[in-house]
Parts: C-alpha cells; sequence; structure tokens
C-alpha cells in the first residue's frame, strides 16, 4: 500500500458536513487540507452504480484537475426491507429543483418502510467509501460501516443528511442527537478512516 508523504491534500467533497467530518478525522496529521469548494474544482457526474465506482470518480477527478493528491467520500444509507435502498442514490432522493431536501428525503424512506410494512426494527446501515487518489492514477479504497436503524419521527439537530432518522446500534441516539465527536468516533466514516490512517498515514 502506498504510503501519503505529501503536505497537502484535496478533499474531494462539496459536502459542508463531510467536510467538517473529515477535517476533525485528518485533523491530528498534520496534513493541509484544501476542499474542491475552494479550489473551484467542478463536482463531476457520479454516474457509477457503486459508492467505490463513484468515490474514484471524484478523487482522480480532483487530483488530476488540481496536481495534488486527493481523497474522495462516497456514501449512503443502505434500508434492508428496501432491499438496500437508496444506497448509492442516497443523495439523489433529496433532490429538488429548488436544491437537495433531506427533510423530504427521509420522508421518502419512511413512506416506502410504511408502503412494505416492514418489521422493527427497521435495519440499515450507513456506508462510507474512501478513495485516496494521486496524479499519476495510484488509488487506495477503503470500506467502512455502521449497522443501525430507521426511526421516525426525525430526532435531534447535529449532523447532516439523513442523521436525524439513523439510530446506530448500541445507541439511543441518533445521529442528529449525537455531538460531533461522538459521532465521529462511532460512524462509518470514523471506521473508513481508521483503516485510511492505518494504511497510508502511519
Ligand atoms: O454521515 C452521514 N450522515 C447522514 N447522511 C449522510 C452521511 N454520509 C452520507 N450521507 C448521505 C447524505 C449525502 O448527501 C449522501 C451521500 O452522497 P455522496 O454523493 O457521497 O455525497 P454528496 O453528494 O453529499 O457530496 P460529495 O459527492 O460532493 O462528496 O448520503
Ligand atoms: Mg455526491
Amino acid at each position: 500500500m502506498r504510503k501519503f508523504r505529501e503536505p497537502k491534500l484535496v478533499i474531494a467533497t462539496h459536502n459542508r458536513g463531510k467536510l467538517e467530518e473529515i477535517s476533525a478525522l485528518l485533523g491530528p496529521f498534520g496534513v493541509e487540507l484544501v476542499s474542491a469548494g475552494e479550489l473551484g474544482l467542478p463536482e463531476p457526474a457520479e454516474t457509477e452504480t457503486t459508492f467505490v465506482g463513484n468515490a474514484r470518480i471524484k478523487a482522480h477527478a480532483a487530483a488530476q484537475a488540481s496536481g495534488l493528491p486527493a481523497l474522495a467520500d462516497d456514501s449512503g444509507i443502505s434500508v434492508d426491507a428496501l432491499n438496500g435502498a437508496p444506497g448509492v442514490y442516497t443523495a439523489d432522493w433529496a433532490e429538488t429543483p429548488q436544491g437537495r431536501d433531506f427533510e423530504l428525503a427521509m420522508q421518502r424512506t419512511w413512506t416506502e418502510l410504511e408502503r412494505v410494512d416492514a418489521p422493527y426494527p427497521r435495519t440499515a446501515a450507513f456506508n462510507c467509501t474512501l478513495v485516496l487518489a494521486w496524479p499519476d492514477g495510484h488509488d487506495e479504497v477503503f470500506v467502512g460501516r455502521m449497522p443501525g436503524q430507521v426511526v421516525w419521527p426525525m430526532r435531534g439537530t447535529e449532523g447532516h443528511g439523513y442523521d436525524p432518522i439513523f439510530q446506530p446500534d448500541g445507541y439511543d441516539l441518533t445521529f442528529a442527537e449525537m455531538n460531533r465527536w461522538e459521532k465521529n468516533r462511532i460512524s462509518h466514516r470514523a471506521d473508513a478512516f481508521r483503516k485510511l490512517v492505518d494504511g497510508c498515514f502511519t
């Protein structure tokens, strides 16, 4: 596995919630982070049907455009009773002509669970796939996961995306009811970052 030795890393995301979590997770490693947004990089179309496929698109696009190593995160929630939906399409479920609306996306998730009369607990998992890509085309892939259940109504105001309806296994709180340190200790993203740090930063 290739080690990360460069002083600067592009975070290839346009999602502010993810960027805050990633900045905290990589804080201890003394690498200067710059986001795709700050560099004015375009948001590439996520045309693949897998998390790793879309993470590769985002990481390689940013590495090529910037000439710097780049880290992308493709993530989503997979609900068992919905055969893994929304999964890779988690962000798409929030799309409206006015921009992303995650209340609508969470409402849809619950409505579809009601429609199939899903048994309780309504199990699900958050997935996070990280791709670290270098400008020469090399990449490394790390996968993280947090199992839990979808709950209703929404609870909590922290975090981002679907956090108000996801209660991780072993907790009575949703991700949106946890403080950011607690979420960053146990989340799918934290799980993937532990593997990234073990593989490339130590
Ligand atoms: O910890 C999380 N807590 C709640 N929701 C989350 C989380 N992690 C991902 N999610 C949801 C929302 C996000 O919109 C979608 C991923 O879609 P995904 O394409 O990977 O990210 P994105 O389009 O928001 O930003 P970008 O592609 O620029 O990194 O899954
Ligand atoms: Mg995206």
